[in-house]
């Protein structure tokens, strides 16, 4: 008889979830924690991945026995996760030798100003996609290396280990046995090369890290291993692992070239199917690995923010003008705009298409009549404007305008940053029934390698739209209000 769930693993920035999905695609159970964020110094973020292990240890326990089932009913695995977040492990003591260092953690960016300084732009462009930033995990692990006493050492001794959260996350659910990731994920470390799909060896010499250290790159659909964690009491096949954006972009089923996608979470990331083909931007995008399911590889743009639903945290706890991110809307929808008000949400850096480290957050505009819900207003406006930036580069870079934006994750769920977004972008703005698309994704890829669902058209026909936000037609002050922006954008930047 055919097992009746799929489990996806959603190892996020701020939490980690697990979800149980059934045939239908439907949630039928979620469980969820909360775990601690380090901020060692201004620009660090650390996580501890024990306390990853154990929080997603602990929401699966809760997820499957909250429904009575155990590691039979469980076709398979998909495994979601936070990209670009560095781990190194000791396989003699089989612990972390330093903290997680987080996917915002900028303490490399230095190290990045000297890699550009040696001309290294292209090169490193044309290999792995990427613009040359602190964000990705390759000078983090090199920095993790240099500092921790004895690590390099014990790396050339072929002790230590490489993993981004999806690795570690194996590594512990089979017990030491999986040293593995997917292309997606292998696709973030500045040492992939998206064209031959293999880790550069180029690339790990100029960083100086031992390829002993790497995990073998799977594709994004397979068995990859089986958990040995008594959590499950059975074997479970772990057959679903990509990077949460790219999970996203699947489960938005986003498989056509040209259908596109923006996650409104911690930060926001929209990303642009291409096809089978990486296209290089000229506009500061990324280009990135989408999936690799059997040999089809599909390639995406990206363009990733730093800030986007945080700075409505930020203005819950740094400002406490509200108690929960959700009373943002209430409270913004009190003012008919922002009323000249903008805020730049640079609090650290700005990502696509400015690439800026260093540049810092901006409230400007300020005037007798600025009230608390002007800057609510301004804060929602500028998650907008910085999605409409990078819809503004990915459309030149295709040499044709974006016809509909597909949203997910926790801000989208507010109508009034949707419908300013469609306002803004002069397109449809969709939102499906199911935003938790990530987890859907993981879980799609997971049940189509185990033959829980036939193809990818049989999962398509799972997809409902919630609501249309179609945008006004776009009049002197939505204008005004965009020159006004990117006069803000301008002030922040510390490269002119
Ligand atoms: N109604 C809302 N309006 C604006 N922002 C919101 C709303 N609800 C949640 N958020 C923001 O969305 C984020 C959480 O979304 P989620 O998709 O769970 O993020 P992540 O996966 O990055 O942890 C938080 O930063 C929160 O402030
Ligand atoms: O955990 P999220 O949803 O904020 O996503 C983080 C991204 O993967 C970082 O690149």
């Amino acid at each position: 008889m055919m097992k009746k769930y799929i489990l996806a693993l959603d190892q996020g920035t701020t939490s980690s979830r697990a979800i149980v999905f059934d045939h239908d695609g439907q949630i039928c159970s979620v469980a969820q924690k909360e775990f601690t964020q380090y901020f060692p110094k201004p620009g660090w973020v650390e996580h501890n991945p024990n306390e990853i292990w154990s929080s997603e240890a602990s929401v699966i326990a809760e997820a499957i026995s909250a429904i009575d089932i155990n590691g039979l009913d469980i076709a398979a695995i998909g495994i979601t996760n936070q990209r670009e977040t560095t781990i190194v492990w000791d396989i003699d003591t089989e612990e972390p030798i330093y903290n997680a260092i987080v996917w915002q953690d900028r303490r490399t960016a230095e190290y990045c100003d000297k890699l550009k300084a040696q001309g290294l732009v292209d090169k490193i462009r044309q290999k792995t996609g990427l613009i040359i930033d602190a964000y990705f995990s390759g000078t983090k692990i090199k920095w993790i290396l240099d500092n921790v006493p004895g690590a390099r050492k014990r790396a050339e001794m072929g002790k230590l280990r490489f993993g981004n959260v999806d690795s570690w996350l194996i590594w512990r659910l089979t017990r030491g046995t999986a040293h593995v990731t997917d292309v997606t994920n292998a696709s973030r470390t500045m040492l992939f090369n998206i064209n031959t799909l293999q880790w550069d060896d180029d690339l790990l010499k100029l960083l100086d890290i031992p390829r002993s250290m790497m995990p073998e790159v799977k594709s994004s659909s397979e068995v990859m291993a089986h958990t040995k964690t008594t959590i499950f009491a059975h074997e479970v096949p772990i057959a679903g692992v990509a990077g949460d954006q790219q999970a996203a972009l699947f489960g938005q089923m986003c498989t056509e070239p040209g259908s596109i996608k923006n996650t409104y979470g911690t930060g926001c990331f929209v990303m642009l199917n291409v096809g089978e083909k990486p296209v290089l931007s000229k506009n500061n995008l990324l280009t990135t690995v989408a999936w690799k399911i059997g040999d089809k590889v599909n390639y995406a743009l990206e363009g990733s923010i730093y800030v986007g639903g945080s700075v409505v945290q930020w203005i819950r706890d740094g400002l406490g003008f509200i108690k929960s991110s959700s009373e943002i809307e209430e409270l913004a929808s009190t003012v008919p705009d922002s009323g000249g008000v903008y805020f730049v949400p640079a609090l650290t850096g700005l990502a696509a298409p400015y690439w800026d480290p260093y540049a810092r957050g901006l409230i400007c505009g300020i005037t007798r009549g600025t009230t608390r819900a002007h800057i609510a207003r301004a804060a929602l406006d500028g998650i907008a404007f910085q999605t409409y930036d990078i819809a503004q580069a990915m459309a030149k870079d295709m040499n044709a305008p974006l016809t509909e934006l597909k949203v997910d994750g926790g801000a989208s769920r507010n109508n009034l940053l949707m419908q300013f977004q469609a306002n803004l972008l002069g397109i449809n703005v969709v939102r499906p029934k199911i935003t938790e698309t990530t987890a859907l994704g993981a879980a799609y890829l997971a049940g189509l390698a185990v033959g829980y669902w036939k193809d990818i058209d049989e999962v398509k026909s799972q997809w409902r739209v919630e609501r249309t936000f179609e945008p006004e037609p776009e009049n002197d002050t939505i204008k005004a209000a965009k020159a006004g922006w990117e006069d803000a954008v301008s002030r922040t930047l510390t490269k002119k």
